[in-house]
């Protein structure tokens, strides 16, 4: 497969309404979707990036300029039998995974179109259908979490995720557990806000069943998580700190979690994000796909990653109308059943680019071909 033609635009997709974690507020994506050109078949992918490093370290703005410095010369100048050689090429680039994978998944939606088949079925998917969770904002007040979280319910979400930090946590839970009692299917996320000296507070969490606490303790540590894990029975989840194979894998022989979150843009593309599922799956340690509010182009990339079969616990793969007035594919994600979506088997991701919405969005738009780069 040789790649002739890369186009990047830079779109700016408002938020319906905005989105609080720990780490701060966001009320729209500044993203880039990225597509790759061969022998007339086109794939498409995304950055995750924000434009802000508080989630990670890469903005949308490193983001290009690591595509457009290093990541798009090697892939055009470079010759590639399968979209597993991307990762191989891009090797000796250290870290800057979500410039990557917004490459990479690209690279994977052609291959699937150039054979005609799902971009599932390219990565070895078994599932027609896949649950659906839902990530909800911190609030003002306990009670608007309530009051969203009602909503979802309602809407037939598998799974509730809530932000916590500290002074909105326990009663958040408590809040959470006296409306909807002790079967709702809830978790936490902490995005890194505590360290072990709140441990007493952590372990608090352990009195209301939740399926899990994702990332309590600091981005870039997986040895506090094993000793905190040794002292909860709650599982925790990793998210900010798995980039790789080898972080997870180093996590799970440490103890560090029971569950990992694979997010396709943290670990560097659907390649790595296989592999880490496949270890996850030898371990017995059950994974889901975390989101990073994608446009519909990266939320197919997880949809057909979620079909793998030891995603087995309903991912933040919300519908498009969570988050958007218009997506930029059609059709919209939409459940096919409530809380459930369909693993499209059209070939490639399985959605078209709505080009009217992309050209309303759109604030750059670059292209790069073999002859105007040089690596
Ligand atoms: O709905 C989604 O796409 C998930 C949103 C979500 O919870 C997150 C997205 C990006 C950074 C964080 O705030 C958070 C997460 O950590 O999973
Ligand atoms: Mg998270």
């Amino acid at each position: 497969m040789k790649i002739e033609k890369v186009e990047i635009k830079r779109l700016h997709l408002p938020l319906k309404e905005a989105f609080e974690a720990s780490i701060g507020q966001q009320t729209k994506r500044d993203f880039l979707l990225v597509s790759v050109h061969s022998e007339g078949a086109v794939g498409y992918g995304e950055s995750v990036a924000m434009p802000t490093p508080f989630y990670n370290e890469e903005t949308t703005e490193t983001v290009l300029y690591m595509l457009e410095t290093f990541l798009i010369p090697k892939l055009l100048s470079g010759t590639i039998e399968s979209p597993e050689d991307v990762a191989r090429l891009f090797s000796p680039i250290r870290r800057n995974q979500m410039a990557k994978s917004a490459l990479e998944s690209a690279v994977w939606d052609l291959h699937a179109k150039q054979k005609g088949i799902s971009l599932a079925r390219a990565l070895g998917g078994t599932r027609q259908e896949i649950e659906v969770g839902v990530s909800v904002g911190i609030e003002k007040s306990v009670d608007a979490v309530v009051a969203k979280v009602e909503g979802f319910v309602a809407d037939g979400y598998k799974k509730i995720k809530v932000k916590i930090k500290p002074g909105f946590d326990i009663a958040l839970i408590e809040g959470l557990r006296k409306r909807f009692g002790d079967s709702l299917p809830l978790m936490a996320d902490a995005n890194s806000a505590y360290s072990l000296d709140q441990l007493d507070l952590i372990k608090e969490l352990d009195d209301y069943n939740l399926i899990m606490i994702e990332q309590p303790l600091a981005h870039d540590d997986i040895v506090d998580h094993a000793r905190l894990q040794h002292q909860m029975k709650t599982p925790i989840c990793l998210d900010e700190s798995i980039h790789t194979f080898e972080d997870a894998r180093r996590a799970i022989e440490l103890g560090s979690c029971k569950i990992i979150n694979i997010k396709v843009g943290r670990v560097g593309g659907l390649t790595e994000a296989k592999k880490i599922h496949d270890l996850c799956l030898a371990h017995d340690v059950p994974v889901w796909c975390g989101g990073m509010f994608e446009s519909g182009v990266g939320r197919a990339h997880n949809i057909a990653i979620t079909s793998l079969p030891n995603f087995t616990i309903p991912g933040d793969t919300a519908t498009s109308s969570r988050y958007w007035e218009r997506d930029i594919v059609t059709p919209a994600v939409e459940f096919a059943k409530p809380g459930i979506l369909a693993v499209p088997d059209g070939p490639g991701i399985g959605y078209e680019i709505n080009w009217d919405v992309v050209k309303a969005l759109q604030v750059m738009e670059k292209s790069y071909s073999q002859t105007n780069v040089t690596i």
